[in-house]
């Protein structure tokens, strides 16, 4: 937060206390999230999202209720507020009790009620504050009046770490300016970014006309847009409260906030669709259910979301070289980022399940000590076994979007493309990022047809995902592969260059050093 005390040192390295801690055996502390918000008669909405949502992400949610609704999916019939004496009442009682890593806020219906939270915030600082500017709610109904403008401007804003409002509620705060487009979007995120809170999301999911959900991330100096495919389903009653609760829950369990709000979207869309079926209510804007995914366990979720950099230099294993030049998996990973690998991937055709789960959890924490992504090829199973970082499957293996179903929306996942169609089904599936190949011909991999540089060129185009390049590719060509001028191929990905050879480590640290050069030049 800003002027109330708390820390300061947004986004590069902040963590949680909750994510710091170590466990002892009697004291087990779990990331808390405070919401300060309208309760929805409905649930849909409100307190009772946020709640959930919390839930299901395995954090704890305590509730300052500012207001009453009574609401449901046709609409909002009536609002109580509670007295702002009341909600400070409310507030001091937890605050002064619990430890909370984020304070989120939605339904703040009056000025007094906003005044009283101020006051709380400066009697007890926190380390986060989530704002949604909640204001009129979807069936169109105002939650709150434009009275609170000014204080939301002056006061609640420049304290914020992050906002997230909806188009509408980003032009009220704007004085009324008109957002009908993506660009407006971007415009009205950097104008709101100058009053004050560190972080803007323009939420796009009442855009008119757009096939895409859009939201636009702004974070003061490079914006992000944030694009799923629209869930086509009447059930998108408290989207907007289920988003920033997300982003709340994420940041307490210790995310950067980029990554907690990339999360926050992808759980979003995974509970849009998982839920586009479901009939509750008889109005047109039905809840959703945040309990998808009860099957994971959310706190072993990793911290920090896939970086398309991290594609640079991409090292895939294979069993037969290792086997042929007698060293183990382990040995090979090692050498392979200590060679300069930004990725790993587990490619073993052959093993046995149980040999092969012991080298991945092996592998799993060389990975994570030196902070380098590790993905399972194909076998989903060891890499929940594992806890891997994602799975990379390719066109005749499992589908992409139950892969993502199963894993959740924190993993990453990355599918093998050879044309543009199979890219912008990988997109459409949930997909982190393709590979494109065989490039060149290969030994690796028998009876692979190779799409050549042109290929290659042409599924980039198409591609709205990051890209990275496979087959037959080593020191020799890596240029070549580089230079092709597609601003979303992010590297290569290479097996006999590193792995079919007597040295991992020279080879690795020579073929680093070709791609750097070769992204010099470009
Ligand atoms: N049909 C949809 N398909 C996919 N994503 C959606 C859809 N509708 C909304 N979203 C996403 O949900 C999030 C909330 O966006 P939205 O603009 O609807 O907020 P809001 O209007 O504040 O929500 P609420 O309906 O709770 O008032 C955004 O990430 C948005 O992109
Ligand atoms: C109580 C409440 N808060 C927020 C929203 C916004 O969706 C709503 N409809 N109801
Ligand atoms: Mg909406």
């Amino acid at each position: 937060m800003n002027s109330l005390g708390g820390i300061r040192s947004w986004p590069a390295n902040w963590r949680s206390t909750t994510a710091l801690m170590t466990t002892t055996e009697s004291v087990r502390k779990i990331p808390q999230v405070l919401t300060v918000a309208g309760s929805d008669s409905g649930a849909g909405a409100g307190i009772q999202a946020d709640l959930k949502v919390c839930a299901a992400r395995g954090v704890y949610c305590a509730s300052v209720i500012t207001a009453v609704t009574a609401q449901n999916t046709r609409g909002v019939q009536s609002v109580h507020l509670l007295p702002p004496e009341f909600v400070s009442e409310q507030l001091k009682s937890v605050l002064s009790d619990f430890d909370f890593d984020v304070v989120k806020t939605g339904m703040l219906p009056s000025t007094e009620i906003v005044e009283v939270l101020l006051q709380n915030l400066s009697d007890f600082p926190v380390r986060a504050l989530v704002v949604d500017p909640v204001m009129v709610s979807t069936s169109g109904h105002v939650l709150a009046g434009s009275s609170i403008l000014s204080i939301f401007r002056e006061r609640l804003l420049p304290i914020a770490d992050i906002i997230t409002p909806n188009v509408k509620e980003a032009s009220a705060l704007l004085g009324g300016v008109r957002i009908e487009t993506v660009s407006d979007m971007r415009s009205a995120a950097k104008l709101l970014h100058e009053m004050g809170p560190r972080f803007v999301l323009v939420k796009g999911g009442d855009l008119p006309d757009s096939s895409d959900s859009v939201d636009v991330y702004f974070d003061g100096k490079e914006f992000h847009e944030l694009r799923s495919p629209r869930v086509a389903t009447r059930n998108t009653h408290g989207t907007g409260c289920t988003l920033a609760s997300c982003i709340a829950a994420e940041l307490a369990k210790g995310s950067s906030m980029l990554s907690a709000v990339k999360v926050a979207k992808r759980f979003v869309d995974n509970a849009l669709d998982y839920s586009k079926d479901i009939a509750i209510g008889s109005g047109m804007q039905g809840p959703f259910d945040h309990f998808f995914g009860l099957k994971k366990d959310p706190q072993s979720s990793r911290c920090s979301i896939f970086n398309p950099d991290d594609l640079f230099l991409y090292a895939v294993t294979d069993s037969r070289m290792n086997r042929k030049w007698n060293r183990s998996i382990v040995d090979a990973v090692k050498a392979a980022i200590e060679g300069g690998a930004t990725i790993i991937q587990l490619r073993e055709k052959e093993a046995e399940t149980r040999e092969f789960l012991e080298e991945a959890k092996a592998c799993v924490d060389i990975c994570r000590s030196h902070g380098v992504s590790l993905l399972i090829n194909d076998r989903i199973d060891i890499a929940l076994a594992c806890n891997a970082d994602g799975v990379h499957v390719g066109q005749s293996d499992m589908p992409v979007d139950l892969v993502r179903s199963l894993l959740g929306p924190d993993k990453i996942i990355g599918v093998s493309c050879k044309t543009p169609e199979q890219a912008h089904q990988a997109w459409k599936d949930g997909a982190d990022y393709i590979g494109s190949g065989g490039v060149f011909p290969t030994n690796t991999k028998a009876n692979n047809r190779t799409i050549g540089l042109d290929g290659l060129k042409e599924v980039c185009e198409a591609s709205k995902l990051p890209v990275v390049a496979i087959g037959g590719i080593g020191i020799s060509n890596a240029d070549s592969v580089m230079q092709i001028d597609a601003p979303n191929l992010k590297g290569v990905a290479v097996v006999s260059a590193l792995f079919d050879q007597d040295c991992v480590l020279t080879q690795a640290k020579k073929l680093h050093k070709t791609l750097k050069d070769s992204k010099r030049e470009i």
